[in-house]
C-alpha cells in the first residue's frame, strides 16, 4: 500500500543520498586534482572519473522511478525524490558525454593557460590573466595599452573557444531534452523555481535602469573629459577598454580619476593594505574573524590545510576564484590566486561566503547541501563585504584613517559602491540574455558575436575598442561561458543581498529607515550575534524549501525586489540626476558607431 512504499522510499532515498554523497566525494576531488594542476594526465582522469560516475547515477536514476513518490504525504521525502529524479549531463549515452565533458575541458583549460604578449615589450608574450592582464587593466591609463590587451586578450580566450562552444551547446541542450527541457535556458531557469524568472528579471531590470543610466552618463563625462572625444564620444556608448576591468563588469579601479569630490581625502585602501604589508592569509583570516564575530561557524583545520590562496609558480591552474564542497561533512576549500589589493578583498569575502555556506547546511542531506537558489550561494559573501566595505568598519579595522564622513565623502562612498554594484548588473543580464538565445537557436554560430555586442549595446551602453566578426567570439572572452557556469545567479544577487544587508543591519541595530543616525550606507554588522544567528537560520535550510521560504526567514519578504539596492543608492541616484543636469551631460546612449554585425 501507499504507506509502506513511503517508508520504503525514505530508507531507499537515504542509502542514495549517502551513496550520492561518495560519489560527489570523488568527483569534486578528481575536479580539484585537474583544475589545481592542470595537466592532460589529470584532464583524462578527471573524465574517467566523471563518466563511472555518471553510469552509477544512471543506475540510480532508474531505481527512483519505481517509487510513486509524486504521492508521498512528507514534504522533504518527495523533494528528495523530485530532485534525484533530475539525472543532469549523465542522461546522455557515454559517448556524447565524453564528447560534451571534452568541449567544456578544453575550453576551461584555454581559458586557465591563455597568454598573450605584452604592448610595452612584444617579445615579452608570457602575460596571464592573473595577475598580469588584470593589473594593466587596473593600473593602466594608456588607451593605446588597454586596447592592445583588450584585443589580445578576446582574441586568445575568445575566438580560440568559438567550435568548442558550438559542440557545447548542441551536446548540452541534447543533455537538457533528456530531461525533459526544451532546452538548455529552461534547465538553467528551472533551478529558480519560479514559472516567470525571465519576466522577473526584466522587470529588475527596469527598475534599476534610470540610475544605471545616470551612473553610466556621468562616468562618459567624467572619461570624456580624461580621453578626449575622439576616444570617449558625448553620446554614444562607452569603450569597453577604458573602465578599469576587461569585461566592463565592475568600474571600480576607474574611481580614483573619475570620483565626484576628487579633493576629499583619497581612500586607497590596495595601497593601505599594502603598506600594511597584508598578505593572503592575512585577508583570509580577517574574513574568518569576520564570520566568527556573528556567532557563525570557524574554518575547520582541513580548510587552512587544503585551500590554494596563491598562484603557484611551478605549474598550470585554473585561476579563477572558486569555493569547493567536498560532502563529506569536513573538507571545505578555496582555491584563488589572490592579490593584495581591495578587490580582492571583497573576493576573499565572497568565496568565504560560499564556504560559510556549505558549514551551514553541512549536516543536511546531501541533494539539499546547495544555495536556496544558485543566487543565494553568490549573495552570502557579498553581503557581509557590504559590511567589510563600509567607511566604519575599514577604520575599525585599521584601513581608512581620521574623522567620520560628511556629505561629500558619503557621496565618493556611495559612488565608488555603485561603480561596482550598480554596473555589474547589466553586464550579467546581458551575459544570460546572449545565451539563453544560443540555447534556444534564435542565435546561432554565424551571428554569435554580432548578438552578443547588439546586446552590450543595447543594455550596458559599451562598444568594443576595434571593430568585431564573426572571426571573434568575445563572450568566451569571460570565464563562465567558458566553464560552462550559469550567469544569473549573480543577477539575482546583487539585488537579494541588499535585501539581505537591510535585514541584517535592522537585526544589528545599525539601521532604521528614519534614523539619520542610522544608515544604510553606514551600516557594519560586524559582532552582530543577532544578525548572526538569523543569517545561521535561513543559510541552514540549504535547497531544503523553496527559496522564498528562506528569503522570508531573513527578510519576511518573499520576492526578490531592488528595492534594497535602490534604497542603498537613493542619495547617490539624486546627485547624479543633479550634476548630469548642471554639466548637461546626455542621459543614455546613441547605438554604437563600431562595426561588430
Ligand atoms: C568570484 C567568483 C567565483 Se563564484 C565569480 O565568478 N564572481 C563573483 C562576482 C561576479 C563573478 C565574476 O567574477 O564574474
Ligand atoms: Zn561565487
Amino acid at each position: 500500500d501507499l504507506e509502506a512504499s513511503e517508508q520504503e522510499g525514505r530508507e531507499y532515498i537515504m542509502h542514495l543520498d549517502k551513496m550520492a554523497g561518495l560519489r560527489k566525494n570523488r568527483a569534486s576531488l578528481a575536479e580539484w586534482a585537474y583544475t589545481s594542476n592542470i595537466t592532460q594526465e589529470n584532464e583524462a582522469k578527471r573524465i574517467q572519473v566523471q563518466l563511472e560516475l555518471s553510469k552509477q547515477e544512471k543506475q540510480a536514476w532508474e531505481e527512483t522511478k519505481m517509487y510513486r513518490w509524486q504521492d508521498f504525504q512528507d514534504f522533504s521525502l518527495r523533494r528528495m525524490f523530485k530532485k534525484y529524479s533530475q539525472l543532469g549531463v549523465s542522461a546522455l549515452p557515454d559517448d556524447k558525454y565524453k564528447l560534451l565533458m571534452q568541449s567544456v575541458s578544453d575550453m576551461e583549460s584555454n581559458y586557465a593557460t591563455a597568454k598573450i604578449c605584452s604592448f610595452k615589450n612584444e617579445s615579452k608574450c608570457d602575460l596571464a590573466l592573473e595577475p598580469d592582464i588584470t593589473e594593466i587593466f587596473a593600473k593602466s591609463q594608456d588607451p593605446d595599452e588597454l586596447k592592445h590587451t583588450w584585443v589580445e586578450w578576446h582574441r586568445a580566450a575568445g575566438a580560440r573557444a568559438r567550435n568548442n562552444f558550438t559542440q557545447y551547446v548542441e551536446l548540452d541542450n541534447e543533455a537538457a531534452k533528456l530531461n525533459g527541457y526544451k532546452d538548455v535556458a529552461e534547465w538553467w531557469q528551472s533551478e529558480y523555481e519560479v514559472k516567470d524568472f525571465e519576466e522577473q528579471l526584466a522587470k529588475l531590470w527596469e527598475d534599476v535602469k534610470p540610475l544605471y543610466q545616470q551612473l553610466h552618463a556621468y562616468v562618459r563625462k567624467r572619461l570624456r573629459d580624461k580621453y578626449g572625444e575622439h576616444i570617449v564620444s558625448a553620446r554614444g556608448p562607452i569603450p569597453a577598454h577604458l573602465l578599469g576591468n576587461m569585461w566592463a563588469q565592475t568600474w571600480n579601479n576607474i574611481e580614483s580619476f573619475t570620483r565626484p569630490y576628487p579633493d576629499k581625502k583619497e581612500i586607497d585602501i590596495t595601497k593601505t593594505m599594502k603598506e600594511q604589508n597584508y598578505t593572503a592569509l592575512r585577508m583570509f583570516q580577517m574574513s574568518d574573524e569576520f564570520f566568527r564575530s556573528l556567532n557563525l561557524t570557524a574554518m575547520p583545520e582541513k580548510f587552512w590545510q587544503n585551500s590554494i590562496i596563491e598562484k603557484p609558480t611551478d605549474r598550470e591552474i585554473v585561476c579563477h576564484a572558486s569555493a569547493w564542497d567536498f560532502y563529506d561533512g569536513e573538507d571545505f576549500r578555496i582555491k584563488m590566486c589572490t592579490s593584495v589589493t581591495m578587490e580582492h578583498l571583497r573576493v576573499v569575502h565572497h568565496e568565504m561566503g560560499h564556504v560559510q555556506y556549505y558549514l551551514q547546511y553541512k549536516d543536511r542531506p546531501v541533494i539539499f547541501r546547495a544555495g536556496a537558489n544558485p543566487g543565494f550561494h553568490e549573495a552570502v559573501g557579498d553581503t557581509i563585504a557590504l559590511s567589510v566595505s563600509s567607511p566604519k568598519h575599514l577604520r575599525r579595522v585599521g584601513l581608512v584613517k581620521g574623522d567620520a564622513d560628511d556629505e561629500q565623502t558619503e557621496i565618493n562612498q556611495l559612488y565608488k559602491m555603485g561603480i561596482d554594484k550598480i554596473v555589474f548588473l547589466p553586464f550579467a543580464y546581458v551575459l544570460d540574455l546572449f545565451r539563453y538565445g544560443v540555447f534556444r537557436g534564435s542565435t546561432t554560430p554565424e551571428d554569435y558575436n554580432c548578438h552578443y555586442w547588439s546586446l552590450r549595446d543595447s543594455l550596458q551602453g559599451i562598444e568594443p575598442p576595434v571593430n568585431r566578426t564573426e572571426e571573434d567570439f568575445d563572450a568566451a572572452a569571460k570565464y563562465h561561458v567558458s566553464a560552462d557556469v550559469e550567469y544569473a545567479r549573480y543577477y539575482v544577487s546583487f539585488i537579494i543581498q541588499f535585501q539581505f544587508h537591510r535585514a541584517l543591519c535592522q537585526l544589528a541595530g545599525e539601521y532604521e529607515p528614519e534614523d539619520p543616525n542610522k544608515k544604510l550606507v553606514d551600516c557594519d554588522i560586524y559582532q552582530s550575534v543577532n544578525a548572526g544567528n538569523a543569517l545561521s537560520t535561513m543559510l541552514r535550510l540549504g535547497s531544503s524549501r523553496p527559496w522564498a521560504d528562506a528569503m522570508e526567514a531573513l527578510t519576511g519578504q518573499r520576492k526578490m525586489d531592488a528595492g534594497g539596492l535602490l534604497e542603498y543608492f537613493r542619495p547617490l541616484h539624486d546627485w547624479l540626476a543633479a550634476e548630469n543636469m548642471r554639466t548637461g551631460e546626455y542621459v543614455g546612449w546613441e547605438p554604437s558607431k563600431m562595426q561588430y554585425c
